[in-house]
């Protein structure tokens, strides 16, 4: 890890107390978000507060009336998403829908720390947003994934920060060490299962409990969800080459989770490969690489930070097969947030951020 907690005390102090804004505070992402700051050392000690809590149409309501488990919020009114409501913060988390977050962060100064859960600042190449995203491309942001080769050193210090998509951050983490050794060929095949609040709380016919309850469906197949180029990104920026992605994401009926199976073609042997892994992974605090024989799970990872990987070959086949877990709330979007919000001030990379998941 590059950040010590010796130079995060010098550079947070310069800020103290941080005061933390969040627009989305209705949501799912900024619950989790508000459930992880609730919890760290800066907030328990007084150093970061919690200031301006904002919401949509239910901006007026008490944070307690969507989020009951956050109990000593529970009394705040959401207020509007406007700039003057979060003006004022160093740290301002934006968990709203695609689209809103450029109007916002243009009207706030460069000193504050704009965290952005959506997508709108997470594509380099203008030609994929309007392509799968069908708007105007705002820009592009610090990715806020550490864990990807470099990745780290861009979080240091940052002002702006685009969380990855839930899906990228764990197939990128899950083919990034093989891609980067060049122990694959640049053609890889995810099918990831995803919980239903990676859908967002927002009410929609397909999303009802009858229609997802005792169903597993595939959706966005055929290279049609706007998060393959996203992963192509990753992986191609690591590869130095183009990588030909294939991404299948599949609703499953379970609140929080996403397991990846992840495929690509190999000669390499499974010590080799698990070696490669093993490397990769050695000091990070939130990735870890399971023993053979085990597998990851979505069960083992609810509320934590981490994400398990499992890698085999199937020699017949001539593919590696990395299997991975996320919590999509945690790891997956609040999670890697206040990870990145942690780099960004300077505070240890590890502050707040769970490694000890919620089981059964
Ligand atoms: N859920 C997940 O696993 C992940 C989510 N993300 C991203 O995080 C962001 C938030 O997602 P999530 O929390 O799931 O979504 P939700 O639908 O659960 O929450 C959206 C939040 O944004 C508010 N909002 C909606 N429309 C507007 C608007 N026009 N102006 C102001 N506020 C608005 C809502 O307020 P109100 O209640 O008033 O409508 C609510 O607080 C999205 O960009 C999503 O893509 C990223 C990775 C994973
Ligand atoms: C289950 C489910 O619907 N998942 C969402 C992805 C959630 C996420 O990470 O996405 P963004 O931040 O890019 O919206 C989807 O497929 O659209």
């Amino acid at each position: 890890m590059g950040t010590s907690a010796d130079s995060g005390a010098s550079a947070a102090g310069s800020r103290l107390p941080i005061k933390v804004a969040l627009a989305g505070a209705s949501g799912y992402a900024g619950g989790e978000i508000l459930r992880l700051l609730l919890g760290h050392p800066a907030y328990r000690d007084g150093s970061l507060v919690i200031g301006a809590l904002t919401a949509g149409g239910n901006a007026g309501t008490t944070l307690g009336s969507h989020h009951p488990h956050l109990l000593p919020l529970a009394d705040r009114v959401l207020g509007p998403t406007d700039i003057e409501t979060l003006s004022g913060h160093d740290v301002v988390f934006l968990g709203l829908p695609h689209g809103n977050s450029a109007e916002i962060a243009e009207q706030l100064p460069e000193s504050t720390v704009i965290i952005d859960c959506g997508a709108d600042f997470r594509l380099t190449d203008a030609d994929d947003w309007e392509k799968y995203y069908k708007s105007a491309h705002a820009g592009s942001w610090p990715y806020g994934l550490p864990e990807l080769p470099g990745g780290r050193d861009k979080l240091v210090s940052a002002t702006r920060i685009a969380v990855p998509g839930c899906y990228p951050t764990v197939s990128s983490l899950a083919l990034a060490p093989a891609v980067a050794a060049g122990i694959v060929e640049p053609r890889v095949n995810i099918v990831a299962v995803s919980g239903t609040t990676g859908a967002g709380r927002a009410p929609k016919a397909d999303l009802l409990g009858s229609e997802v309850m005792g169903s597993v469906r595939a959706y966005g197949v055929g290279g049609a969800h706007r998060h393959t180029p996203e992963i192509k990104q990753n992986l191609s920026a690591i590869a130095g080459a183009d990588v030909t992605v294939s991404f299948t994401p599949v609703l499953a009926p379970m609140p929080r989770g996403i397991l990846a199976t992840c495929t690509a073609p190999t000669t390499a042997t499974v010590d080799e490969i698990r070696a490669v892994y093993e490397k990769a992974y050695a000091d990070e605090p939130f990735v870890h690489v399971l023993q053979e024989g085990q597998l990851p799970q979505t069960g083992a990872v609810v509320g934590s930070n981490v994400v398990q990987i499992a890698v085999t070959v199937d020699t017949d086949a001539g593919l590696l097969v990395a299997i991975a877990a996320i919590d999509n709330l945690t790891k997956g979007t609040a999670g890697g947030a206040v990870q990145s919000m942690n780099l960004a001030l300077g505070l240890p990379e590890t502050d707040g951020l769970s490694t000890v998941g919620v089981a059964p």
